[in-house]
């Protein structure tokens, strides 16, 4: 990239920030993500976090993500948004509350009582990581939470052992698309780990900019290696790209 300050820096958090561990209330940021963030937001036009975490929850597992310089968290894979201190997005939808309802009985009715549920706010996400059998679980559940979300207005996200019901509407590839067209971004680069990202990829290709799409690499998902222009070792080779880049930029 020889015009940094065109380029947008897209970051998914889980995964590509952040490590997976076993309880996604401990997923804290990479140690030396908000220092290698913060000297990239320095040169570029923005860095956004967009991720289907909620931005408060992304922001508390970073600590000092805050400080970094055009930061943009677009989270809940864009319906919520966090810029300068500020959040915004529509109000969460009522088939949320409906599904987290009828959850603990659907789960018993398959005896799955140790898959474990995360409540978002305008979204719940039903994990099988700490089950006894998080694939055979993740099997079982994928066309009863279909049906419970259709019935209630939701889509079902899959994820890594995850499967999360959320509003329709958006995604990360129109979130991402709409961020470029309002920051007028002269160049992309996306970083991702999940299926979830697939469509953030697809819109750094569709939209005409100079970009790559880097994977985040994983033995759990290896859809997004095929689909990616680089692809690193986990968050660790993350933050050494980012390290990489910021040294390329400070040079020029
Ligand atoms: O868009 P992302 O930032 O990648 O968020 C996607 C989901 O990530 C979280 O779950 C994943 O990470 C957990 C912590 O490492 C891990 O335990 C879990 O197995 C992963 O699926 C998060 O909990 C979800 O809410 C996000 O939607």
């Amino acid at each position: 990239m020889n015009d940094p300050a065109g380029a947008v820096i897209g970051l998914d958090f889980d995964g590509t920030l952040s490590p997976i561990v076993p309880d996604p209330a401990e997923a804290v940021i990479h140690p030396k993500a908000p220092e290698v963030l913060a000297e990239l937001g320095a040169h570029v036009l923005a860095v956004a976090i967009v991720t289907g975490r909620p931005p408060a929850t992304a922001l508390e597992l970073g600590p000092g993500l805050a400080d970094v310089p055009r930061l943009v968290v677009l989270g809940h894979y864009g319906f919520e948004r966090w810029e300068a201190g500020q959040i915004s997005g529509p109000p969460p939808p009522p088939g949320v509350l409906e599904v987290e309802a009828r959850l603990p009985l659907l789960l018993e009715s398959l005896d799955l009582q140790d898959v474990t549920i995360e409540d978002k706010g305008r979204a719940v996400a039903v994990h099988t990581r700490r089950s006894s059998d998080p694939q055979g679980a993740l099997a079982r559940l994928r066309d009863p939470l279909a049906d419970l979300a259709g019935r209630h207005g939701l889509v079902v996200e899959p994820g890594r052992f995850v499967l999360e019901l959320r509003p329709p509407g958006m995604d990360k590839g129109q979130a991402l698309s709409l961020f470029l067209a309002e920051r007028a971004a002269r160049s992309v680069m996306f970083v991702g780990d999940d299926l979830g990202d697939l469509s953030a990829f697809a819109a750094v290709r569709f939209s005409g900019l100079p970009g790559v799409n880097v994977c985040s690499g994983s033995a759990e998902v290896t859809e997004l290696a095929r689909q990616a222009d680089l692809v690193v070792d986990g968050p660790d080779g993350v933050i050494a790209l980012l390290e990489e880049l910021v040294g390329a930029f400070s040079r020029s």
